[in-house]
Protein backbone atom coordinates (compact mmCIF):
# COMPACT_ATOMS: atom_id res chain seq x y z
CA UNK A 1 0.00 0.00 0.00
CA UNK A 2 1.56 3.16 -0.71
CA UNK A 3 -0.59 5.92 1.55
CA UNK A 4 -1.74 4.04 4.68
CA UNK A 5 -4.24 6.12 6.95
CA UNK A 6 -5.43 4.88 10.08
CA UNK A 7 -7.78 6.97 12.79
CA UNK A 8 -7.06 10.18 11.67
CA UNK A 9 -8.86 12.66 14.31
CA UNK A 10 -9.04 16.60 14.51
CA UNK A 11 -10.89 18.83 15.89
CA UNK A 12 -10.80 22.49 15.88
CA UNK A 13 -12.68 24.15 19.05
CA UNK A 14 -16.01 22.28 18.97
CA UNK A 15 -15.72 21.10 14.98
CA UNK A 16 -14.61 17.61 14.78
CA UNK A 17 -13.11 17.87 11.23
CA UNK A 18 -12.02 14.27 11.38
CA UNK A 19 -13.48 11.29 13.04
CA UNK A 20 -11.46 8.43 12.60
CA UNK A 21 -10.57 8.50 9.27
CA UNK A 22 -9.42 5.04 7.55
CA UNK A 23 -7.98 5.34 3.66
CA UNK A 24 -5.81 3.41 2.00
CA UNK A 25 -4.33 4.26 -1.84
CA UNK A 26 -2.86 1.25 -3.76
CA UNK A 27 0.25 1.54 -6.15
CA UNK A 28 -1.81 2.26 -9.74
CA UNK A 29 -4.81 3.39 -8.27
CA UNK A 30 -7.17 6.40 -8.43
CA UNK A 31 -9.24 7.32 -5.47
CA UNK A 32 -11.57 10.32 -5.85
CA UNK A 33 -11.99 11.58 -2.03
CA UNK A 34 -15.52 13.26 -2.62
CA UNK A 35 -18.09 14.00 -0.38
CA UNK A 36 -19.95 17.49 1.17
CA UNK A 37 -18.78 21.12 2.17
CA UNK A 38 -16.81 20.71 5.25
CA UNK A 39 -16.82 16.65 5.27
CA UNK A 40 -13.49 16.94 5.91
CA UNK A 41 -11.29 16.45 2.31
CA UNK A 42 -9.28 19.22 2.91
CA UNK A 43 -8.05 18.47 6.48
CA UNK A 44 -7.09 15.21 5.85
CA UNK A 45 -5.19 16.15 2.53
CA UNK A 46 -3.25 18.38 5.04
CA UNK A 47 -2.87 16.06 7.67
CA UNK A 48 -0.99 13.39 5.30
CA UNK A 49 0.93 16.24 3.50
CA UNK A 50 2.26 17.34 6.53
CA UNK A 51 0.52 21.13 7.30
CA UNK A 52 -1.74 20.16 10.08
CA UNK A 53 -0.68 18.16 13.25
CA UNK A 54 -3.75 15.60 13.89
CA UNK A 55 -5.04 14.65 17.47
CA UNK A 56 -4.83 11.21 16.71
CA UNK A 57 -4.26 8.34 14.72
CA UNK A 58 -1.36 7.25 11.71
CA UNK A 59 -0.14 8.09 8.08
CA UNK A 60 2.21 6.00 6.70
CA UNK A 61 3.44 6.47 3.10
CA UNK A 62 4.95 3.47 1.44
CA UNK A 63 5.88 2.27 4.90
CA UNK A 64 7.62 5.81 6.29
CA UNK A 65 5.76 6.89 9.01
CA UNK A 66 4.58 10.59 7.55
CA UNK A 67 3.92 12.00 11.40
CA UNK A 68 7.32 11.06 12.97
CA UNK A 69 9.69 11.23 9.24
CA UNK A 70 7.41 13.94 7.66
CA UNK A 71 10.45 15.27 5.25
CA UNK A 72 11.16 11.62 4.59
CA UNK A 73 7.43 11.20 3.55
CA UNK A 74 6.70 14.45 1.78
CA UNK A 75 9.71 13.66 -0.78
CA UNK A 76 7.66 10.56 -1.96
CA UNK A 77 4.80 13.08 -2.80
CA UNK A 78 3.68 15.32 -5.29
CA UNK A 79 1.34 17.87 -3.79
CA UNK A 80 -1.15 20.27 -5.20
CA UNK A 81 -2.94 21.89 -2.71
CA UNK A 82 -6.75 23.95 -3.33
CA UNK A 83 -5.23 27.29 -2.52
CA UNK A 84 -2.38 28.41 -4.99
CA UNK A 85 0.95 27.87 -3.31
CA UNK A 86 3.40 28.94 -5.98
CA UNK A 87 5.95 32.01 -5.43
CA UNK A 88 4.15 34.79 -7.37
CA UNK A 89 7.28 37.12 -8.65
CA UNK A 90 9.67 33.72 -9.32
CA UNK A 91 8.76 32.35 -12.77
CA UNK A 92 7.25 29.02 -13.30
CA UNK A 93 10.65 27.02 -14.24
CA UNK A 94 11.58 28.61 -10.74
CA UNK A 95 9.09 27.00 -9.24
CA UNK A 96 9.13 23.76 -10.43
CA UNK A 97 12.81 23.40 -9.56
CA UNK A 98 11.52 24.44 -5.55
CA UNK A 99 9.19 21.63 -6.27
CA UNK A 100 11.37 19.27 -7.48
CA UNK A 101 13.51 19.61 -4.37
CA UNK A 102 11.16 19.04 -2.19
CA UNK A 103 9.88 16.03 -4.07
CA UNK A 104 13.58 14.74 -3.30
CA UNK A 105 14.88 15.14 -7.12
CA UNK A 106 18.36 14.90 -7.24
CA UNK A 107 19.88 18.16 -9.19
CA UNK A 108 21.38 16.36 -11.89
CA UNK A 109 17.85 15.29 -12.62
CA UNK A 110 15.91 18.45 -12.41
CA UNK A 111 16.07 19.87 -15.17
CA UNK A 112 15.00 17.06 -17.62
CA UNK A 113 12.52 16.65 -15.25
CA UNK A 114 10.94 19.75 -15.17
CA UNK A 115 11.22 20.16 -19.14
CA UNK A 116 9.05 16.68 -19.36
CA UNK A 117 6.34 18.17 -17.36
CA UNK A 118 6.32 21.50 -19.07
CA UNK A 119 6.03 19.77 -22.28
CA UNK A 120 3.48 17.77 -20.81
CA UNK A 121 1.29 20.35 -18.92
CA UNK A 122 1.67 22.79 -22.24
CA UNK A 123 3.18 25.33 -20.43
CA UNK A 124 6.79 25.40 -22.39
CA UNK A 125 6.15 28.61 -23.69
CA UNK A 126 5.42 30.21 -20.04
CA UNK A 127 8.30 28.24 -18.45
CA UNK A 128 9.93 31.74 -18.40
CA UNK A 129 7.06 34.21 -17.02
CA UNK A 130 7.08 35.09 -13.47
CA UNK A 131 3.64 33.20 -11.69
CA UNK A 132 2.05 36.69 -11.24
CA UNK A 133 1.55 38.00 -15.12
CA UNK A 134 -0.15 34.59 -15.86
CA UNK A 135 -3.64 33.64 -15.67
CA UNK A 136 -5.75 31.96 -13.56
CA UNK A 137 -5.75 28.19 -15.52
CA UNK A 138 -2.36 28.91 -16.12
CA UNK A 139 -1.32 29.77 -12.23
CA UNK A 140 -3.94 26.29 -11.95
CA UNK A 141 -1.18 24.46 -14.76
CA UNK A 142 1.78 25.48 -13.54
CA UNK A 143 0.64 24.09 -9.67
CA UNK A 144 -0.38 21.26 -11.33
CA UNK A 145 3.69 20.68 -12.76
CA UNK A 146 5.17 21.03 -9.10
CA UNK A 147 2.29 18.65 -8.18
CA UNK A 148 3.67 16.17 -11.09
CA UNK A 149 7.51 17.34 -11.38
CA UNK A 150 9.86 13.89 -11.32
CA UNK A 151 7.36 11.20 -10.91
CA UNK A 152 6.15 10.64 -7.11
CA UNK A 153 4.82 7.89 -5.70
CA UNK A 154 2.11 9.59 -4.36
CA UNK A 155 0.05 12.43 -5.95
CA UNK A 156 -2.36 14.34 -3.49
CA UNK A 157 -4.73 16.23 -5.66
CA UNK A 158 -7.14 18.92 -3.94
CA UNK A 159 -9.81 19.96 -6.21
CA UNK A 160 -6.68 20.49 -8.63
CA UNK A 161 -9.19 21.88 -11.92
CA UNK A 162 -11.06 24.47 -10.28
CA UNK A 163 -10.99 27.61 -12.67
CA UNK A 164 -9.42 25.21 -15.49
CA UNK A 165 -10.59 25.43 -18.87
CA UNK A 166 -11.81 22.66 -20.67
CA UNK A 167 -8.69 22.03 -22.49
CA UNK A 168 -5.93 22.51 -19.09
CA UNK A 169 -8.76 19.98 -17.36
CA UNK A 170 -8.16 17.71 -20.40
CA UNK A 171 -5.04 17.70 -20.26
CA UNK A 172 -4.31 17.54 -16.19
CA UNK A 173 -6.39 14.30 -16.64
CA UNK A 174 -4.18 12.71 -18.89
CA UNK A 175 -1.47 13.25 -16.80
CA UNK A 176 -2.82 11.98 -13.37
CA UNK A 177 -4.20 8.72 -15.57
CA UNK A 178 -0.38 8.27 -17.04
CA UNK A 179 0.94 8.70 -13.67
CA UNK A 180 -1.33 6.00 -11.94
CA UNK A 181 -0.83 3.58 -15.26
CA UNK A 182 3.09 3.94 -14.30
CA UNK A 183 2.46 2.85 -11.03
CA UNK A 184 1.14 6.33 -9.01
CA UNK A 185 -0.85 6.65 -5.94
CA UNK A 186 -2.97 8.93 -6.52
CA UNK A 187 -5.99 10.89 -4.08
CA UNK A 188 -8.02 13.21 -5.65
CA UNK A 189 -10.81 15.39 -4.41
CA UNK A 190 -13.29 16.97 -6.65
CA UNK A 191 -16.83 18.14 -6.46
CA UNK A 192 -16.78 17.98 -10.30
CA UNK A 193 -17.91 14.12 -10.75
CA UNK A 194 -17.53 13.62 -14.25
CA UNK A 195 -13.13 14.13 -13.84
CA UNK A 196 -13.41 10.80 -11.39
CA UNK A 197 -15.50 9.12 -14.24
CA UNK A 198 -13.20 10.16 -16.77
CA UNK A 199 -10.15 9.07 -14.67
CA UNK A 200 -11.85 5.50 -13.89
CA UNK A 201 -11.31 6.60 -9.95
CA UNK A 202 -12.71 4.29 -7.52
CA UNK A 203 -14.47 6.24 -4.59
CA UNK A 204 -13.56 7.28 -1.16
CA UNK A 205 -17.27 9.11 -0.05
CA UNK A 206 -16.57 11.16 3.50
CA UNK A 207 -18.78 12.24 6.14
CA UNK A 208 -18.41 14.16 8.69
CA UNK A 209 -15.03 13.53 9.23
CA UNK A 210 -14.75 10.02 8.20
CA UNK A 211 -14.69 7.07 4.80
CA UNK A 212 -18.56 6.05 5.10
CA UNK A 213 -18.17 3.96 1.50
CA UNK A 214 -14.99 2.90 -0.12
CA UNK A 215 -15.20 0.81 -3.40
CA UNK A 216 -15.24 0.97 -7.13
CA UNK A 217 -17.59 3.47 -8.87
CA UNK A 218 -19.47 0.56 -10.79
CA UNK A 219 -20.15 -1.39 -6.96
CA UNK A 220 -21.15 1.53 -4.95
CA UNK A 221 -23.63 3.03 -8.30
CA UNK A 222 -25.08 -1.04 -8.11
CA UNK A 223 -26.61 -0.27 -4.63
CA UNK A 224 -28.80 2.50 -5.44
CA UNK A 225 -31.82 2.36 -6.86
CA UNK A 226 -32.56 3.59 -10.59
CA UNK A 227 -35.34 5.48 -11.28
CA UNK A 228 -37.88 4.18 -14.07
CA UNK A 229 -40.00 7.30 -15.47
CA UNK A 230 -43.53 5.43 -16.89
CA UNK A 231 -46.27 7.29 -18.58
CA UNK A 232 -49.58 5.07 -18.88
CA UNK A 233 -51.98 4.79 -21.45
CA UNK A 234 -54.55 3.14 -19.28
CA UNK A 235 -56.63 6.09 -17.96
CA UNK A 236 -55.64 7.46 -14.77
CA UNK A 237 -53.40 10.67 -14.86
CA UNK A 238 -51.46 11.64 -17.47
CA UNK A 239 -48.28 13.15 -16.41
CA UNK A 240 -45.08 10.89 -15.56
CA UNK A 241 -45.13 8.20 -12.64
CA UNK A 242 -41.64 7.80 -11.26
CA UNK A 243 -40.58 4.37 -9.70
CA UNK A 244 -37.73 4.17 -7.63
CA UNK A 245 -36.29 0.32 -8.25
CA UNK A 246 -33.67 -1.51 -7.89
CA UNK A 247 -34.94 -4.26 -10.56
CA UNK A 248 -35.92 -2.51 -13.39
CA UNK A 249 -37.10 -5.29 -15.49
CA UNK A 250 -39.25 -7.26 -12.88
CA UNK A 251 -41.01 -3.90 -12.38
CA UNK A 252 -41.79 -3.35 -15.75
CA UNK A 253 -42.49 -7.55 -15.89
CA UNK A 254 -44.75 -6.61 -13.17
CA UNK A 255 -46.52 -3.74 -14.73
CA UNK A 256 -47.40 -5.69 -17.43
CA UNK A 257 -48.31 -8.33 -15.94
CA UNK A 258 -50.49 -6.55 -14.05
CA UNK A 259 -52.16 -5.95 -17.61
CA UNK A 260 -51.57 -1.71 -17.28
CA UNK A 261 -50.67 -0.21 -20.52
CA UNK A 262 -47.44 1.53 -21.11
CA UNK A 263 -46.99 4.74 -23.33
CA UNK A 264 -43.41 5.53 -22.65
CA UNK A 265 -40.87 4.30 -20.42
CA UNK A 266 -37.60 6.13 -19.53
CA UNK A 267 -34.75 4.21 -17.36
CA UNK A 268 -32.48 6.66 -15.60
CA UNK A 269 -29.64 4.36 -13.51
CA UNK A 270 -28.28 6.03 -10.86
CA UNK A 271 -25.23 8.72 -11.56
CA UNK A 272 -22.50 9.44 -9.11
CA UNK A 273 -24.33 12.91 -8.20
CA UNK A 274 -26.99 10.87 -6.82
CA UNK A 275 -24.62 8.30 -4.87
CA UNK A 276 -22.82 11.25 -3.34
CA UNK A 277 -26.45 12.73 -2.13
CA UNK A 278 -27.66 9.50 -1.19
CA UNK A 279 -24.38 9.06 1.50
CA UNK A 280 -24.49 12.55 2.30
CA UNK A 281 -27.89 12.19 3.66
CA UNK A 282 -26.59 8.84 5.95
CA UNK A 283 -28.72 6.55 3.34
CA UNK A 284 -27.54 3.16 3.45
CA UNK A 285 -26.26 1.89 -0.22
CA UNK A 286 -26.53 -1.49 -0.35
CA UNK A 287 -23.47 -3.37 -0.94
CA UNK A 288 -24.17 -4.98 -4.37
CA UNK A 289 -20.42 -7.10 -4.28
N1 LIG B 1 -8.29 26.06 10.42
C1 LIG B 1 -9.53 25.73 10.77
N2 LIG B 1 -10.09 26.25 11.89
C2 LIG B 1 -11.33 25.91 12.28
N3 LIG B 1 -12.13 25.03 11.63
C3 LIG B 1 -11.64 24.49 10.51
C4 LIG B 1 -10.32 24.80 10.02
N4 LIG B 1 -10.11 24.08 8.87
C5 LIG B 1 -11.24 23.37 8.67
N5 LIG B 1 -12.16 23.62 9.64
C6 LIG B 1 -13.48 22.99 9.74
O1 LIG B 1 -13.31 21.58 9.65
C7 LIG B 1 -14.36 20.99 8.87
C8 LIG B 1 -13.75 20.26 7.69
O2 LIG B 1 -13.24 21.20 6.76
P1 LIG B 1 -12.50 20.78 5.40
O3 LIG B 1 -11.95 22.05 4.79
O4 LIG B 1 -11.56 19.70 5.69
O5 LIG B 1 -13.73 20.22 4.54
P2 LIG B 1 -13.79 19.83 3.00
O6 LIG B 1 -14.44 18.50 2.93
O7 LIG B 1 -12.45 19.98 2.37
O8 LIG B 1 -14.78 20.95 2.43
P3 LIG B 1 -14.91 21.62 0.95
O9 LIG B 1 -15.62 20.61 0.09
O10 LIG B 1 -15.78 22.81 1.24
O11 LIG B 1 -13.53 22.00 0.47
C9 LIG B 1 -15.28 22.15 8.48
O12 LIG B 1 -16.35 22.19 9.41
C10 LIG B 1 -14.40 23.37 8.59
O13 LIG B 1 -15.17 24.52 8.90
Amino acid sequence: MVLEVVGLRKRYGDVVALDGLDLDVAAGEVVGLVGHNGAGKTTAMDVITGLVVPDAGKVRVTGVDALAAPRRARAMMGVAAQELQLYATATVRQNLSLCAGLAGIRAGRRARAITEVLDELGLSELAGRPVMTLSGGQRRRAQAACALVGDPALLLLDEPTVGADPQTRAALLAAVRRRADAGAAVLYTTHYLPELVELDASLAVMRAGRVVARDSQAALLAGLPSRLVVRFADGGADGPRVIRTQDPGTTLAELASAGRRLRSIDVQHATLDDLIVALGQGEEVRDAA
